[in-house]
């Protein structure tokens, strides 16, 4: 999985089909909230993103107040948003089941 960084255009490319998910204002990174039933819900789809991530190698920005998740992806060594952060965008898509 390539660490190039990609441009506007490439990132809204790459986020089409990718529901929820939308780019900053300066393109620097991508965010979606993530809302479960409850809290039980949030908590394990923060672990299974978690397990995912740290497979990865790629870890994403987030913070959890009761059942939402916000989170913010980008890659810090790209200094913007690359493939692996489209990849795990779709891995936690997958993971809440949207
Ligand atoms: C050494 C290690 O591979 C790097 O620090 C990884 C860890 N997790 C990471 N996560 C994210 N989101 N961006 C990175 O550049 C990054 N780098």
């Amino acid at each position: 999985m390539t660490r190039e960084k990609l441009g506007k255009d490439a990132i809204a490319a790459a986020l089409v089909g990718l529901e929820g998910w939308a780019p900053a204002a300066d393109g620097a990174s991508i965010r979606r909230t993530f809302t479960f039933a409850n809290f039980s819900e949030a908590f394990a789809f923060m672990t299974r993103v978690a397990l995912a991530a740290e497979k990865m190698d790629h870890h994403p920005d987030w913070s959890n107040v009761y059942k939402t998740v916000d989170v913010t992806l980008n890659t810090h060594d790209a200094g913007g948003v690359t493939a692996l952060d489209i990849d795990l965008a779709k891995k936690m898509n997958r993971f809440a089941g949207g």
